[in-house]
């Protein structure tokens, strides 16, 4: 049975700063690569070997991935990275605290931006200091200035089904390392979760997810490998 693992990034160093990240690259701190490599240790233990394995264009993603897979004993195995597989995009709010964004907008503003289904924050404006414009690894990418999981969902999936889907159905066992909103609109296909009780799904960092598919690529339930 075809088996999917699915892990987000340890814990980042914007995550540490509680500040609104994004595509914004920022690395994994000390915990986070303990958790990275914690990750790959319990692949190991559970003998869950990925054969193939995905990750988006930011550090904090590659470097679980390249982690995990060492602590696994699978650094050798080919890895495809992709833009699409990028976290959703913060837009304006990239960078800003968000302790001190609900002081000034209120806490029922902010959770709808971080957690509305289709609202997406304020666009990023060009020109600014977060803008990806001149990032090397963008150039020929329509790079958003802002995304709801609505519009992540847009780019995840079809991607999710042109590159991801047909390499699990030839029999890889696959990870995917990337991001909390981009596994939260692969998780939300795959489970069958409403517009409304995605809302209420938080992924932790470094948990390893497992899918195992049946013979018609059907997935079963999802379940965190620590506690199979
Ligand atoms: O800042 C971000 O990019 C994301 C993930 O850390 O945060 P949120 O929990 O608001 O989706």
């Amino acid at each position: 049975m075809p088996k999917l693992i699915l892990v987000r990034h340890g814990q980042s160093q914007w995550n540490l700063e509680n500040r609104f990240t994004g595509w914004w690259d920022v690395d994994l701190t000390d915990q986070g690569v303990a958790e990275a490599v914690a990750a790959g240790a319990l692949l190991k233990d559970k003998d869950v070997l990925p054969s193939r394995a995905f990750t988006s264009l930011q550090t904090r993603a590659i470097k679980t991935l390249h982690l995990a897979l060492e602590a696994a004993g699978r650094l050798w195995i080919p890895e495809t990275k992709d833009w699409r597989l990028n976290e959703r995009h913060y837009g304006g709010l990239t960078g800003l605290d968000k302790q001190e964004t609900r002081e000034k907008h209120g806490d029922e503003q902010v959770h709808i931006w971080r957690r509305s289904f289709d609202v997406p924050p304020p666009p990023l404006e060009a020109g600014s200091a977060y803008d990806l414009a001149s990032d090397p690894r963008y150039a020929g990418i329509p790079i958003p200035n802002t995304e709801s999981l609505k519009l992540t969902i847009e780019r995840v999936l079809p991607y999710w089904e042109s590159a991801i889907l047909p390499v699990l159905a030839s029999g890889e066992t696959v990870i995917i390392s990337a991001h909390g909103n981009s596994l939260r609109a692969l998780v939300k296909h795959l489970s069958g979760i409403s517009d409304e009780d995605i809302t209420g799904l938080e992924i932790p960092t470094g948990q390893p997810i497992i899918y195992e598919f049946d013979d018609a690529m059907v997935p079963g339930e999802r379940y965190y490998l620590k506690d199979a």
